[in-house]
């Protein structure tokens, strides 16, 4: 995609494409877009800040570009977000890839029957839950977060995922810590499916 042109609706005119999903400018612009916050929300966790990211709407739509070229080469049907900051990427991938959006949520907070998942975090654990008809068999589905750190949370929605009958398209993330090995221990749950990091650490 590099040197191409992306029809910007948002600010009134095409603006240059950043490059496709696996460029080095790409990475380098959104790396340079997450800051290191040191002892957030624990002490020993670096926590990465995505929001200088949001702010730039030139990185913000570079990283939804990527992610919607992922979606269409994927031929996801559905785009699952996982709360929160997952939402903030996959919303406008859903819209730009011209397909559903379905959040996968923190436990209580969908108004529907549901189907509930626990799973640990790397500061914690925690329960989601995905609305119990809002996937159907025949489902392809592309699962967006902004950070792959120990895996739980991603590994969970593909339970979700699979129990409501749909099936895995892939796995996008804006970042991966590698460190933390959530390649890994996702590689069972993904079951041959693709999961895709912008970046790494
Ligand atoms: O790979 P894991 O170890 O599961 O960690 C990754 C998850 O942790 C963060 O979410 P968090 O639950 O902190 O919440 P937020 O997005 O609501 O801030 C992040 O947005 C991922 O969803
Ligand atoms: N270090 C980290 N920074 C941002 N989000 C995270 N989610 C899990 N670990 C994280």
């Amino acid at each position: 995609m590099s040197g191409a042109e992306v029809t910007d609706l948002s600010a009134g005119g095409p603006r240059p494409a950043v490059a496709g999903p696996d460029s080095d400018e790409l990475r380098t612009l959104l790396l340079s877009r997450i800051h290191d916050v040191p002892d957030y929300p624990r002490p020993g966790v670096v926590f990465k800040d995505i929001t200088p990211l949001l702010a730039d709407p030139a990185a913000f739509g570079a990283l939804t570009d990527a992610l919607a070229a992922l979606c269409r080469a994927y031929r996801a049907d559905k785009v699952v977000g996982l709360e929160a900051r997952g939402f903030i990427l996959a919303a406008p991938v859903a819209v730009s890839a011209g397909v559903g959006f379905v959040p996968v949520r923190k436990a209580g907070k969908l108004p529907g029957a549901t189907l509930r998942q626990a799973y640990d975090l790397e500061y914690g654990t925690a329960e989601i839950e995905l609305h119990a008809d809002a996937l159907r068999p025949g489902d392809r589905v592309l699962v967006i977060d902004d950070v792959l750190a120990t895996g739980g949370t991603a590994e969970a929605s593909l339970h979700l995922i699979r129990r409501a009958g749909a099936e895995v398209a892939g796995v996008a993330v804006l970042l991966e810590l590698g460190f933390l090995d959530g390649r890994q221990r996702l590689q069972a749950s993904l079951d041959g499916a693709p999961l895709e990091a912008l970046t790494t650490v």
